[in-house]
């Protein structure tokens, strides 16, 4: 035995069998709130997960899954796929990405780093862009750290400013990207005031526009690229208010699907294309949604799609995005160095993994899942899968997405009796929430309702053991309330409808044949949260989980 298997061994679990084959099923954007009806998980028929609740306490509880306990920077931030998938599958809590930035934006140290000296090499003498997501979601970004990284860079001799916007509505309210922009513009024409050359130049909603996540629609990424880079767009405006404004007037787009836009002068000409000897810093801090513009950024060789012009830049993403890829190779500020996961320890003991999930969510039980790892631990005992997602829709035209397909998948690997673990994200619940569309979401969340109920039917006719949780909520809530936990009204009187993730806890459940008699949630780790899964699964495959995770779960009672 060599030494990393020496030091992943984990010991035997002293009273949990091993090989037992465990379905780990992480519902996307399902969480715990009141009936009413904004709740399409109420709502919907689902038969298969109202029924988990009538083993509460023992076999169905709620756990966290938004602020500290997911590593955010505080109680107000709603949970989110990546950090959510982080603490499931690393059984700790690390401070995530926008922590980290905001710590560095308070400290300074962002504008002392590596990454930031690179790109200021450029401030005399060229322009300076920011790309990212316009909003206060705190889940991809922040305008507040948008805001302080402007201050920081004039203060370090930027003179020329370029902001290429991406309007959100959807970890915000639809419509909110008209008050960001005000802002803003307004911050920047203070800069102008100063004598700095500030503007917004280019823009699109995020769905449509850039933020494209997981290679499935490459479209969207040219879309911004042609703005950004080329400097050219469909839609032209003297300002982005202007822009953001008419667009959702004219075009009836929300503020995730606004086409894309580029500012021009009054001579019509783009005020801010990317142009060879420039610096570009991609603001998100977020890695799935700009790993694509990154490598269409930073690769050489790049066949995606025609660029055209590859500018010679010197490109720093807020974040490194990508570790294995080392993308891209400047960045700001240093991502979390998640280590050890569940997953690598699980190889390192013999357990075989089976994880599955469509285009859209692929990279939530993988690359999330392993500490922002692309690729396999050990290839000849693990297998992911991944099912090709729709592209070009709005997921309310498709709410069924590819839940059965993952089901069926699941469902086979069980059957080979191939792998001890089969883990899957069931996407529906989360992207068709997050499109507004309640109807549509309920649908969607029968449907994820029924991939479970699949996967179960098959753990049972193995004898296997079942672990089905949530990483936050979406579909849960779909409306906006106020203090009292009433519905909020805009101002024509309609309900303001929540596309966002939400505050809730999310359920566990656990079950099948094979769950060893007495095994039972234990009642004092009343907190518990995501990162408390990873120690609670490692027992279920019959190890001890590894002394610093987050304390398990479970608890084996004698009967
Ligand atoms: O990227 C998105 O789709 C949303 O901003 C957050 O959703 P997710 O965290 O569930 O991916
Ligand atoms: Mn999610
Ligand atoms: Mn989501």
């Amino acid at each position: 035995m060599g030494s990393s298997e020496l030091s992943f061994k984990l010991a035997d679990h002293p009273k949990l069998p091993k090989d037992k084959i465990l379905a780990l099923i992480v519902l996307d954007g399902w969480g715990e709130a009141n009936p009413d009806k904004y709740n399409c998980i109420h709502v919907a028929e689902t038969p298969t997960m109202d029924s988990l609740k009538q083993g509460a306490p023992e076999k169905w509880r709620l756990i966290r899954a938004h602020g500290t306990a997911v590593g955010l920077p505080s109680e107000d931030d709603m949970g989110n796929s990546e950090v959510g998938h982080n603490a499931l599958g690393a059984g700790r809590i690390y401070a995530q990405g926008a922590k980290l930035v905001d710590k560095a934006l308070a400290s300074g140290k962002i504008f002392e780093d590596e990454g930031f000296n690179y790109i200021k090499e450029c401030f005399q003498t060229n322009t300076v862009h920011f790309i990212g997501l316009l909003s206060d979601g705190g889940v991809h970004s922040r305008l507040d750290q948008l805001q302080l990284l402007l201050k920081g860079t004039v203060e370090r001799g930027a003179k020329r400013i370029r902001v290429h916007i991406l309007t959100d509505g959807r970890d915000v309210l639809d419509g909110s990207s008209i008050g960001f922009v005000e802002t803003l513009e307004n911050d920047l024409s203070q800069l102008r005031e100063k004598g700095i050359d500030a503007q917004v130049a280019s823009g699109g909603g995020r769905m449509y526009v850039t933020m494209d996540r997981y290679e499935n629609d490459w479209e969207v990424v040219k879309r911004g690229w042609d703005a950004q880079v080329l400097g050219e767009a469909p839609y032209k405006f003297r300002n982005a208010v202007e822009a953001v404004k008419k667009l959702r007037e004219e075009t009836k787009a929300n503020d995730q699907y606004l086409p894309p836009f580029v500012i021009v002068d009054e001579n019509g000409k783009a005020v801010g294309p990317i142009v060879d000897g420039d610096a570009v810093v991609t603001f998100n801090f977020r890695a799935d949604r700009m790993t694509m513009l990154a490598k269409a950024l930073e690769y050489e060789k790049f066949d995606h799609f025609d660029r055209v012009r590859h500018p010679k830049i010197r490109y720093a993403g807020m974040l490194q995005y990508d570790g294995e890829l080392k993308l891209p190779s400047h960045y700001l500020v240093s991502p979390p160095e998640i280590e050890r996961t569940s997953g690598e320890y699980l190889v390192h003991n013999g357990v075989r993994t089976f994880a599955c999930s469509e285009t859209v969510k692929f990279g939530h039980v993988t690359f999330f899942w392993n500490g922002n790892r692309s690729g396999y631990f050990n290839s000849e005992l693990e297998e992911y899968v991944e099912i090709p997602s729709d592209s070009g829709i709005s997921f309310n035209e498709q709410p069924l997405m590819k839940a059965l397909e993952i089901g069926e998948r699941a469902r086979d690997a069980i059957l080979s009796r191939k792998f001890h673990q089969i883990r899957v994200n069931i996407p529906n619940g989360d992207m068709v929430g997050h499109t507004g569309d309640v109807e549509a979401t309920v649908v969607a969340c029968k449907a994820a309702d029924k991939a479970v109920k699949m996967i179960f039917d098959a753990i049972e006719q193995v004898g296997g053991i079942y672990v089905v949780t949530a990483d936050h909520g979406n579909a849960e809530d779909m409306v906006k309330r106020d203090k009292k936990g009433q519905p909020q009204l805009d101002k024509d009187g309609k309900v303001q409808i929540l596309t966002s993730h939400t505050l809730q806890p999310v359920p566990i459940a656990i079950g099948g044949p094979g769950l060893a008699p007495g095994v039972r949630f234990r009642n004092d780790v009343p907190d518990g949260g995501l990162a408390n899964v990873a120690a609670t699964v490692i027992n279920l495959h019959g190890y001890e989980a590894p002394s610093d995770y987050e304390p398990t779960l479970i608890e084996v009672a004698d009967n």
